[in-house]
């Protein structure tokens, strides 16, 4: 039986000796990997955080502890032993073990995560609940630097001096966020983790734990050390400046170090931050080569194939990053920006090829937002590319510093639509109804590469607050009308792709190939040929066009890729009846409850995003 079998959980770890505990972080690194590599999943950073989960579990006892991982890509080890490793083979599958920690997926999970920077404002939480209640019990937050370095840790730890609470703040220091980190904080980071001054407080501290009992003054003993140190010119940290002991840096590779220090963090009554250095992808050759690339991998990946090696296919991503290049060249005011996904955004060569007009902010989305609004009131062109699900960090900005004073801001809405196996928190399915609320903005969609462009050469010349949603995955390049041309239709216009009568099928960007097929399939069953429309502006809505619509079809069927509530179907059902048209609209799209992690098309089964179904709709 292999030692993971035979340790079982986490009560299992307590006996073990150094050895033993080696060649479980090995056997646990070998079932990551193999599970991340077949079902998909983040990799490198639950490869770096094995041996930091272990010297958790084995001081902390998560029966009355609570530990919160940031984001939840880094926990595949805790999951494991937290009485899930059965499970665990079902990881990201429908139906299955969910890639992020859930509150309803098991008692270990203490929060439900996903996007970053909630932990230790969630420790908090428990912390202060835990004083209120008279509870005893300890708090940990695990937060990666990249998680660290965005507003909403800096809130909850300017918070934490006036909440006179307890948390154990552990920063998982890899120097990478899924590209390298960036700014100024991060610089910051890396001082304290080289400087002497803090390496001769962390031999103190490890001296500490040798000598530590339990009920001793932890606190007065180590404001001695300090004291001493002040001497050696101890730099400035933010932490400590903040009022939270900062204990560092120590091996994260370490677990009889870790322990040990974890250990004298249980007995210190007051918060505080250790840092612990990791390395990303750590174990295997090609993870800790690519961490980029193995940092959350698809289905069936091949660990001897990383993106380098493998030509990739052309994404929207790829598409829209292409379009914005050839842009850039056209004219100097264009800027692009994203907020720690250059990665995911493809925006790579365009980096290369700009230097000067790219910014990577960091996982920073409400300031990429605003800094986007600052450089087009000073008279450029930002382009910001943003995944949907990650643009609600930024309803605010885009509101009140982009449309209100309609600056010049395009918005590339990346997997806008179902995702896939991220699950509930990484849908893009909110953007449509929010901004269709917001004055003054444009939004399209487009249904293929050469409407993308399109749009995007319209937005320059016309320099308005404009959005483009476009979903997670390959992009048609050309997806023809009736003509069997490939010429733009006009902007702000509908654009009619099929001919027919009775029904009319509507279709806006990824749906426009679903109203396709499912018209083949329409003529197939009845012998009658529906009309198809794409719709591309979902707002402000193309009003003549769907005048000529509702007044020639009596039945109109709507497909989106995004929310039912408030999105394009009910727009064109209540255009059509403030309008007193007599057509019916019948919608597909998402329904009003989170959509769980499963492939991206058993996503779209399951929202009615099918020929089936749009059949069933046309004809019922
Ligand atoms: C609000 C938000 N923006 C962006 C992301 C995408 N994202 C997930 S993990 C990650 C990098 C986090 O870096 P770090 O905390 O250092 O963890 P590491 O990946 O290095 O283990 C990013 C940008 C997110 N989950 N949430
Ligand atoms: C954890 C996280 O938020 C990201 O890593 C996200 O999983 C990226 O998804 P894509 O694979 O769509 O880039
Ligand atoms: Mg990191």
């Amino acid at each position: 039986m292999s030692l993971l079998k035979s340790v079982g959980d986490f009560r299992g770890l307590y006996g073990l000796g150094e050895n033993e505990l080696n060649a479980l972080c090995a056997e646990l690194r070998e079932k990551i990997l193999e599970v991340s590599l077949r079902n998909g999943g983040h990799l490198s950073s639950s490869l770096g955080a094995v041996e930091l989960t272990v010297a958790l579990l084995r001081v902390f006892n998560p029966d009355a502890d609570k530990i919160i991982f940031d984001v939840g890509h880094q926990c595949y080890a805790y999951k494991i032993l937290t009485k899930r490793m059965d499970a665990f083979e079902t990881l990201r599958r429908k139906g299955g073990l969910a890639g992020f920690p859930r509150l309803n997926d098991s008692p270990y999970d203490f929060f439900t995560t996903g996007h970053s920077s909630t932990s230790i404002s969630a420790a908090a939480g428990y912390a202060k609940a835990r004083d209120l209640k008279g509870e005893d019990h300890e708090v940990v937050a695990v937060i990666g630097d990249g998680a660290l370095l965005n507003g909403v840790s800096f809130e909850a730890l300017n918070a934490l001096d006036d909440l006179h609470t307890k948390v154990i703040i552990i920063l998982n220091d890899n120097k990478m966020s899924i590209s390298p980190r960036v700014g100024g904080m991060a610089q910051h980071l890396a001082r304290l983790a080289v400087n002497p001054a803090y390496k001769k407080l962390k031999e103190c501290i490890k001296a500490q734990c040798e000598g530590s009992e339990k009920g001793q003054n932890i606190k007065h003993a180590l404001s001695g050390i300090k004291l001493k140190l002040k001497s050696l010119l101890l730099p400035t940290n933010i932490f400590e400046e903040m009022n939270i002991s900062y204990w560092g840096p120590f091996d994260g590779h370490n677990i009889a170090e870790m322990e040990k220090v974890f250990r004298l963090a249980r007995d210190y009554d007051e918060s505080l931050l250790i840092h612990v250095m990791t390395k990303k992808g750590k174990g295997f050759a090609q993870t800790e080569k690519y961490p980029c690339f193995f940092h959350g991998v698809g289905p069936g990946t091949d660990i001897d194939a990383p993106e380098k090696l493998s030509p990739a296919p052309p994404s929207w991503s790829g598409v829209m990053a292409d379009a914005l290049r050839a842009l850039a060249k056209e004219d100097p005011r264009v800027i692009v920006c994203t907020a720690a996904m250059k990665d995911g955004t493809k925006l790579g060569a365009f980096a290369k090829e700009n230097p000067a007009r790219f910014f990577d902010t960091g996982i920073a989305e409400e300031h990429t937002l605003v800094y986007a609004a600052g450089l087009a009131a000073a008279g450029l062109l930002p382009v910001v590319c943003i995944y949907s699900t990650f643009l609600q960090r930024g309803a605010d900005q885009i509101v009140h510093d982009i449309c209100l004073p309609k600056l010049p801001v395009l918005l590339g809405i990346d997997r806008a639509g179902l995702v896939g196996e991220d699950g509930e928190t990484h849908q893009g399915i909110l953007d449509v109804p929010w901004l269709r609320a917001v004055p003054n903005v444009t939004l399209a969609a487009p249904r293929d590469a050469v409407d993308l462009r399109f749009f995007l050469r319209e937005w320059k010349k016309r320099e308005i607050p404009m959005a483009l949603r476009y979903p997670r995955g390959g992009a048609p390049l050309r997806l023809l009308s009736s003509s069997g041309e490939r010429r733009p239709a006009p902007w702000g216009k509908l654009e009619l792709l099929r001919e027919g009568s009775g029904v009319c099928l509507v279709g806006v960007g990824s749906t426009v190939e679903l109203m396709l097929e499912s018209a083949d399939e329409i003529e197939k069953s009845t012998g009658r040929r529906p009309t198809v429309v794409d719709l591309r502006f979902i707002k402000p809505l193309d009003c003549e066009g769907l005048d000529a619509l509702l007044s020639s079809h009596p039945r109109i069927v709507t497909a989106e890729e995004s929310a039912l509530a408030g999105g394009v179907g009910e727009a064109i059902a209540a255009y059509a009846k403030g309008r007193g048209f007599a057509a019916r609209v019948f919608s597909a799209g998402v329904p009003d409850r989170f959509i769980p992690h499963a492939s991206r098309q058993e996503q779209w089964d399951e929202c009615g995003l099918s020929p089936e179904n749009i059949l069933r709709l046309a004809l019922s």
